[in-house]
């Protein structure tokens, strides 16, 4: 098996009591798009953060493409992180960011800093403080690529976007990965997005996984099941109750069977939305709403 590009074990991060990342063992493979999903709050950020060398764990361990995270230079041009709000400097041009950025990294590939200067159309000469958001995020995107890391980390990189700069943005990153054998993991809001460019998906909640797979994989082992009340109280061993909503006459499952043994009458997929929702419903307790007796 190929080493997974992160892998952590019983990782933890604490902020003074709270615990931003709470006993997380994960392994994001190698050659995919991973999407990191999950609310504000949830952890995301603190876990491309660790990724990234930026911080430390409190306990357990964090190892990314195989090695301990930033460790050195060497480590560090194997991996291109742009944080949430893809920083770059106001008052350099975009043409000085690419200056800079081959004097900082021994792997620079000028080649296709250039290729996509050109094919997304910044101007050389403007200050970067004065372009968009989309463009700066096309900047940031165009830097870490010409690094040619064999990771891509990014925080949010569509976050402020709108919709048609998310669009070009996207199909930038889903062409330089057909292009270069890079894995990305990206975390966002925007489930629609992820459904679009990625293959694997890890849902964080309350600074914990609570699933993480193949897309594919996980759209065959989750169904929505629709019932006569108390006719699905008796599911097939192995498959588990994801969320349950009741009224009188009628129950309403979502079950997840990891091999994918679920054609229970009744039942039918479940979109990639529903099923983050799902599992963001469930993490936050048995008060949340999905899993309460409704009187319909
Ligand atoms: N430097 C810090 N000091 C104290 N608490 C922090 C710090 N960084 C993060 N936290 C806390 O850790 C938790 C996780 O934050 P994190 O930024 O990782 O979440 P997130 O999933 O990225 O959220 P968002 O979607 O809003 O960006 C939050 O409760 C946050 O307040």
């Amino acid at each position: 098996m190929t080493t997974p590009v992160i892998a952590t074990n019983a990782l933890t991060k604490r902020y003074g009591a709270h615990a931003a990342l709470d006993d997380v063992t994960l392994d994001i493979p190698a050659g995919r798009i991973t999407g990191l999903v999950g609310p504000n709050g949830a952890g995301k950020s603190t876990l491309l953060a660790l990724a990234a060398g930026l911080i430390r764990p409190t306990s357990g361990t964090i190892e990314v493409l195989g090695n301990r995270p930033a460790a050195g230079a060497a480590q560090l041009a194997r991996v291109g992180f742009v944080a949430q709000d893809t920083p770059v400097y106001a008052q350099l041009t975009v043409a000085d960011h690419l200056r800079l950025g081959e004097k900082l990294n021994p792997g620079w590939d000028a080649q296709v800093a250039e290729a996509r200067i050109r094919q997304t159309g910044l101007d050389p000469a403007k200050k970067a403080g004065r372009l968009s958001g989309g463009q700066r995020a096309q900047l940031a995107l165009t830097l870490a690529a010409a690094k040619r890391p064999e990771l891509l980390v990014f925080d949010e990189p569509v976050a402020a976007l709108d919709p048609l700069a998310r669009r070009s943005f996207l199909q930038s990153l889903m062409e330089f990965v057909a292009d270069m054998e890079v894995s990305v993991v990206l975390s966002s809001h925007l489930i629609a997005d992820v459904e679009r460019v990625c293959d694997h998906l890890v849902i964080l909640a309350e600074s914990r996984v609570q699933v993480a797979g193949e897309i594919d994989d996980l759209a065959a082992a989750h169904r929505r099941v629709v019932g006569p009340r108390g006719s699905l109280d008796r599911l097939p061993g192995g498959v588990e109750v994801i969320a349950a909503d009741h009224t009188p006459r009628q129950s309403t499952l979502v079950v997840h069977d990891p091999a994918g043994r679920l054609d229970l009458p009744g039942a039918e997929p479940i979109g990639l939305e529903d099923l983050v929702l799902t599992y963001l419903h469930r993490a936050e307790g048995p008060s949340a709403p999905i899993l309460q007796e409704t009187a319909r």
